[in-house]
């Protein structure tokens, strides 16, 4: 099975590349060689894409890249030439402020993270302000400010705080958090080339290109959270799926994201979807803009919600992997996410005009099933 939790080095999503309707079929023959190339997997972010047959197959580079420095426990994020600077009672007060952000910006997350042991939650959190702070940079009030310059600068201040040099609080916390597990600096040097990507691209011609988007801005969060939640030491699973689960699970919450947000985007001019879908199902770009719910629409919206579910399942396969603890806050907040496509069709498809949104009875809910889900196994 492509994908599978057991698997060695298996191809990764082949799955969700192919829908019979809209001809997304894909063959990533070279996926069995990199086995070989996994100590100088090239990095997503500087990589050469003639390289690889997709940018999928590109992104499996790095998500075998990340398995092997799991692996080996030998991480390459640089060597601290500082002690972190903050400790104790300010270190404390750091992360307390991170909880705080993550809060007041992501209830779904927050509520996650109060169900982790108090060490996970503290390191997820300060993972989670510097996402937030990256995105805010490209999607907050000074966002028209941005230029590529920005962004480098941006990455300079991360290469400073793996170094044990950070420049505030939240980096301080960050800085703590990746001497305590073991995170590599990658996922977070392509999130920000994500953002890039962002700064000058507001279409996207087929799937790979979405898929690699996707990966950039959320399959990142996932790599980086695998450290921290860690793997059950009886998993019989490969690292490497359990890394592709959390993959999954990233561009699913993105997947539903960018369906939930298509008529706030197309009043930014941007289209998130792939452009070869639309045309397939008989859609052009001016159709967003009208913003008119036909059944061509709700043709190509189901396709689209199918296939992120079809990568949430394969997500949800790999939480059994994680720890024991950390199976519930992410199973819980992977059910409570994927809620908005079940929102979405109770909206009739209408995502245009109105917001995809669950109700706080129905999040509740979610809490006690995934518990449940968690403790007593798939
Ligand atoms: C418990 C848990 C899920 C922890 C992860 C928390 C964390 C570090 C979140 C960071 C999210 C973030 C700020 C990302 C920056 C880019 C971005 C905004 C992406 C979108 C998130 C949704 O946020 P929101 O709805 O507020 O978006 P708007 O900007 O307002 O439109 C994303 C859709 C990405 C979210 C991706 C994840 C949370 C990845 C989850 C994967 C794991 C935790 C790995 C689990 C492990 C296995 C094996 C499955
Ligand atoms: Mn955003």
């Amino acid at each position: 099975m492509s994908g599978s939790v057991l698997g060695l080095v298996s191809p990764v999503h082949a799955k969700f590349f192919s829908a019979p309707s809209y001809g997304w079929g894909r063959r990533r023959s070279k996926c069995r060689i990199y086995s070989s190339i996994l100590v100088s997997a090239t990095l997503v972010a500087t990589a050469e894409p003639s390289t690889y047959d997709s940018y999928e197959e590109m992104v499996y580079a790095v998500v075998l890249k990340q398995a092997a420095l799991t692996k080996r426990e030998r991480i390459s994020r640089g060597v601290l030439d500082e002690s972190v600077p903050l400790s104790g009672d300010l270190l404390s007060d750091a992360y307390e402020r991170c909880g705080e952000v993550c809060a007041e910006y992501a209830k779904t997350f927050y509520l996650g993270t109060l169900l982790m042991t108090p060490e996970r939650r503290k390191a997820i959190w300060a993972i989670y302000v510097w996402c937030r702070r990256t995105d805010e940079l490209v999607d907050g009030p000074n966002a028209s400010y941005i230029t590529p310059t920005a962004l480098d600068r941006w990455e300079k201040r991360l290469d400073d705080l793996f170094s044990g040099r950070p420049y505030d609080m939240y980096d301080a916390a960050l800085s703590d958090t990746i001497a305590k597990y073991p995170v590599d600096i990658q996922p977070f040097k392509d999130m920000i080339e994500g953002m890039r990507l962002d700064l000058k691209k507001s279409r996207y011609r087929n799937f790979d290109e979405l898929y690699l988007y996707c990966y950039y801005v959320a399959g990142t969060v996932g790599l980086m959270s695998v450290p921290v939640m860690g793997i059950a030491p009886d998993s019989k699973a490969s690292i490497e799926s359990v890394y592709n689960a959390a993959l999954a699970l990233g561009v699913a919450n993105q997947l539903t994201n960018i369906l939930r947000d298509v008529g706030e985007d197309a009043r930014r001019g941007r289209i998130y979807l792939p452009l070869d879908e639309l045309a397939q199902a008989g859609l052009s770009e001016d159709d967003i803009f009208a913003g008119k719910v036909t059944d061509r629409w709700r043709n190509f919206m189901k396709g689209q919600i199918k296939r992120a579910r079809v990568f949430y399942d394969e997500a949800e396969r790999g939480i059994f992997e994680l720890n024991p603890a950390s199976r519930w806050p992410v199973l819980a907040s992977s059910l409570l996410y994927r809620q908005i496509l079940d929102a979405i069709e109770a909206n009739d498809y209408n995502n245009f005009t109105k917001r995809a949104y669950v109700s706080k009875a129905k999040k509740l809910l979610s809490l006690p099933v995934a518990y449940a889900k968690a403790t007593l196994g798939r």
